[in-house]
């Protein structure tokens, strides 16, 4: 089955508060997404990359895509105003019958592993979402205040997340609604089943300056062979 994934990169970072976007700050010497690629290179030989980029930043998308170890597999396309629209844009690109994982671009810790993991469970149930545990205490906010919830019950949602390309292209043919926070909502509208896989804790979304720091020491033991 040919494999695509969509890396969507295509945001301002706003929380992070640089004026170089986020998912170009260098992490030990090589931008943010360079990781993202370089996991999906290493995924599976046959893995195909499409990485949405904002219109101003592809010359710069173009030099990172380069110092990869297999440019070939990577093509460049333009992000939209919101991630559900550049995930949109994306799958305009797949044109053929495939498994497609559409990933955060600045979740750059992910392993190969997991994005094997990912297409098997794709492949068996048509649809497998990376998710994790959670570790704190949830409470959810009542008409009257809050109440507790049980917190071996909750799934906290991270990407990849894994489609066969017929459902979640057409999916993404709806028209857009707030409650789109991820590729999962967008398939579930169709009433499609969504099955859940284990992530992986340290696959974060880089979203403010301390998350840089967590991944550069997550980046520094591996290199350890920590
Ligand atoms: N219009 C957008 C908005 C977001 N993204 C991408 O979606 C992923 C997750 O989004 P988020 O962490 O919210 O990134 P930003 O929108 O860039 O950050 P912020 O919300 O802080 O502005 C990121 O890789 C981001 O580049 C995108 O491709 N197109
Ligand atoms: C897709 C996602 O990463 C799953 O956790 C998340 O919903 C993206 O949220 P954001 O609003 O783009 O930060």
């Amino acid at each position: 089955m040919e494999k695509y994934a969509v890396v969507v990169a295509g945001g301002s970072g706003l929380r992070m508060g640089t004026t170089v976007p986020k998912q170009f700050l260098e992490l030990r010497g090589k931008p943010v997404i360079w990781y993202t690629l370089t996991a999906f290179l290493d995924s599976f030989p046959d893995m195909q990359i499409i990485l949405v980029l904002p219109e101003q930043h592809l010359q710069t998308g173009q030099q990172i895509l380069r110092s990869t170890y297999d440019p070939d597999r990577i093509w460049m396309t333009v992000g939209g105003e919101t991630r559900f629209h550049s995930v949109r844009n994306g799958l305009q690109h797949i044109r053929k019958h495939s498994i497609v994982f559409v990933h955060d671009g600045v979740r750059c810790l992910l392993t190969p592993e997991l994005i094997r993991r990912c297409y098997e469970g794709a492949v068996d149930k048509g649809n497998a979402i990376a998710a994790v545990g959670a570790t704190d205490s949830i409470r959810i906010e009542t008409f009257n205040g809050n109440e507790q919830l049980d917190r071996n019950k909750i799934r906290i949602i991270q990407t990849p997340q894994t489609f066969y390309s017929d459902i979640v292209k057409s999916a993404f043919e709806q028209d857009f609604h707030e409650s789109f926070t991820d590729e999962a909502s967008v398939v579930e509208k169709l009433g499609v089943k969504i099955h859940l896989i284990e992530g992986e804790n340290s696959n974060i979304k880089i979203t403010r300056p301390l998350d840089l720091l967590i991944a550069e020491k997550v980046l520094e033991e591996r290199e350890m062979g920590l």
